[in-house]
């Protein structure tokens, strides 16, 4: 099995979730393209859904699909958000952000009520870091923040389009750093976002109730 066709099966399974009259979040990336595809079946088969996106992309593409989009302030909370990582352990830790959209995906799992994380086998790992964090800053304080993270032994790496900065749906840049030699991701976490001008890492420690693994034989579902 390709890790596409693994991705496809894990959203095929993920949307079993979905009921009608429910509000979805819908997350960002390759795994979640397949996911949100099928959203927009469900939709096309009469299924009454309301969608919050987690960037202009997947709003684009749900759009596309006639499915019908509205904004995280005009609804109470999400019932169910279906997204991609970049990497999760046994401990339903993830690293997410490879595509850029950490911020918004982070908001849209905070406000919902079961956030359900789909992927191919490879996201599968014992200890998070062989995928670098990335860390959301904002243009401003940048450099300040590359210098603070080098002084950490975090190796930051700022992300770049071309020759230009990287730039998020919010306008921030990105920096990616290295976490594999990190153990207390909890205390990291805690010491980055005191750090003024960093708006958002990667690291989504607490926020997942179910993940979904796409595997040869049948997807694996793992619940918290
Ligand atoms: O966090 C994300 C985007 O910000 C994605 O969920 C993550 O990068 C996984 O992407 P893909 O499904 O393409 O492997």
């Amino acid at each position: 099995m390709t890790a596409d066709q693994e991705k496809k099966q894990a959203a095929l399974e993920a949307v079993k979730y979905i009921k009608d009259n429910m509000v979805v979040g819908l997350g960002t990336g390759s795994t979640a393209k397949h996911m949100i595809e099928a959203v927009g079946k469900l939709v096309a088969d009469g299924m009454n859904l309301t969608c919050v996106p987690s960037s202009d992309a997947t709003e684009k593409l749900a759009k596309q699909l006639g499915i019908k989009i509205v904004a995280l302030d005009e609804i109470k909370k999400i019932d169910i958000t279906i997204d991609g990582a970049d990497e999760f352990d046994g401990d339903f830790q993830l690293i997410k952000g490879g595509g850029g959209a950490l911020l918004r995906e982070k908001i849209l799992a905070w406000n919902t009520k079961y956030n359900i994380i789909i992927a191919d086998s490879s996201k599968d790992v014992k200890k998070l870091g062989a995928f670098k964090l990335p860390v959301e800053v904002i243009p401003f304080a940048t450099k300040q923040i590359v210098s603070f993270l080098e002084d950490e032994g975090l190796q930051p790496v700022q992300r770049m389009k071309g020759n230009d900065p990287y730039r998020t749906d919010e306008n921030n840049n990105i920096i990616d750093i290295d976490i594999l030699e990190v153990d207390d991701l909890k205390a990291l976490e805690i010491k980055l976002l005191k750090v003024p001008g960093i708006v958002e890492t990667g690291l989504f420690l607490d926020t997942t109730s179910l993940i979904i693994v796409g595997k040869e034989g049948g997807p694996e579902t793992k619940e918290r």
